[in-house]
Order: structure tokens, then sequence, then C-alpha cells
């Protein structure tokens, strides 16, 4: 069996009394691409929130690289390794798109592991090459957003968790990301967990897929049985 980076068991969380995720049970193994579909509202963000510690879950528990981390905060995770791209843009919007590319490095302190990264970068994204001077609040949401993605792996992480990176993307730059995503997880061992509403352009990139309704799991199921499917409708 493939080894588990990320491991949930039996969690619940929700919003002060109101419980939104219910007996949750997740994997994610090292390189692997796994992705989390559902409609508004079924609690897919819940899940990546409550991963990354800015959700404290309520009962069960997580494991990420061996260690219980249930509840750590997310500046501690990022410093395991785990990071979280939310759905809206986090760029630094005053400044250029290379200076957001030093900023996101700020747990690196070797100049040239930083040059490296930033090199990545711009193989993965050669438009913020092209734009490094540019400053990042000047750029276009499809641009932005995947300064958002290089500058969160700036930090090397082992696990990205990707909140709808197709999110008012054009079809062109959807595939243009999910290739990116593809190549980090086979050249460098990348974990990915990412939410996603649209299953016919995440299907290509994907291993595995969970499906949630209502805050629980429903079914999992991987990409090349998925993709064999006629239609996804009844599945959510
Ligand atoms: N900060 C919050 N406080 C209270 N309730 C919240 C909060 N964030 C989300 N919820 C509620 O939790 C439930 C799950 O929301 P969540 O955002 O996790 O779903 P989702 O599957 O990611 O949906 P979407 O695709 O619309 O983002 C919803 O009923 C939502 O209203």
């Amino acid at each position: 069996m493939a080894t588990r980076l990320l491991e949930l068991d039996g969690l619940q969380a929700g919003y002060g009394r109101r419980p939104v995720l219910f007996d949750v049970g997740l994997t994610v193994a090292k390189g692997e691409i796994v992705a989390l579909f559902g409609h508004n509202g079924a609690g897919k963000t819940t899940m990546l929130n409550s991963i990354f510690g800015r959700v404290k879950p309520t009962s069960g528990t997580i494991t990420f690289d061996g260690q219980a981390i249930t509840g750590t905060k997310g500046i501690v995770n990022v410093k395991r390794g785990m990071t979280l791209i939310p759905a809206e843009h986090f760029t630094f919007q005053d400044l250029t798109v290379l200076d957001n590319l030093r900023l996101g490095a700020y747990n690196e302190s070797s100049r040239q592991v930083i040059d490296q990264r930033i090199q990545q970068s711009y193989e993965l994204f050669p438009i913020l090459e092209e734009r490094s001077k540019q400053l990042a609040g000047t750029m276009s949401g499809g641009q932005q957003r995947m300064l958002s993605i290089a500058i969160a792996l700036m930090t090397g992480p082992k696990l990205l968790l990707l909140d709808e990176p197709s999110l008012g993307l054009s079809p062109a730059l959807v595939q243009q990301m999910m290739d990116a995503i593809g190549r980090l997880a086979k050249e460098q061992g990348l974990s990915v967990l990412m939410v996603e509403q649209n299953v016919v352009q995440t299907l290509g990139v994907v291993d595995r897929a969970y499906f949630m309704r209502g805050g629980r799991i429903i079914l999992e199921e991987r990409a090349e049985e998925l993709r064999g499917r006629d239609s996804y409708w009844d599945l959510f």
C-alpha cells in the first residue's frame, strides 16, 4: 500500500454549536492527487479548514506525516509541510510578482533554495516570469490565482490543500493549472487534496476522488472508474 501522508478518522467539526462535518474518513498518499467533490454547502471548505487548523474539530483525528495534528494551528502545519490555498486570492497587491514569491518563502533562509523555488514557479507558470516586475494587484484574476499557488509552493510543502483552483478561470487556464499540479505530483512527489465542482476538468489529473453530501463522504472512487461513467450528476 502507498505510504499515507494524510489520514482523517471519524472527524466531526462545525461552527459554534452547529455541526457541519460528520464522521469523515479520508486518506491522501504520498504523491497522490485526491479530489473532493460536492455541491455548495456540502462541507468541502470546512474539511480543508479543519485539516489546516482554521476550524477546530470536535472529535476524530487527523494524522499528517505520521504525527497527530488534530486542532494544530495553520502556522505550525506550514512548518510541518502542509499549505492551504483558499478559494479567494491571497497575493500582496502592492508588491511585484517576484517580491510576492520571495515573501512566500518566509520559512526558508537559504538563498539558493529560494532561487530554485522561484525558478520552479517560473517553469510551472511561465507568465509569472514574464510579469515578474509587475505589481500583483494589476494582474488578471487567473494570473493572480497562479501566483497564489506559486506563493504557497514557495514554502516547499509536502501537501497542498487547494480550494477550487478553477474558480473564475477560463478552461484553457484551468487545463494549464491542472497540468502544473500533475507535474508537481509526478516529478516532486507532492500530494494534493483539491476541492472542486468542475468534475470533468479535474478528472484528467486526479488519482482518486471523494464525493460529499450534507457533511458526509458518500462515495470514494478511483479516477479510472469515474472516467468510465456516463454522468456524474447522480453522485452528488
Ligand atoms: N464561518 C462559518 N460560520 C458558520 N457557518 C459556516 C461558516 N463557514 C461555512 N459555514 C456553513 O457550513 C456549511 C458548509 O460550508 P462549506 O463552505 O464548508 O461548504 P462547501 O462544500 O465548501 O461549499 P461551497 O462550494 O459553497 O464553498 C454551510 O452550511 C455553511 O453555511
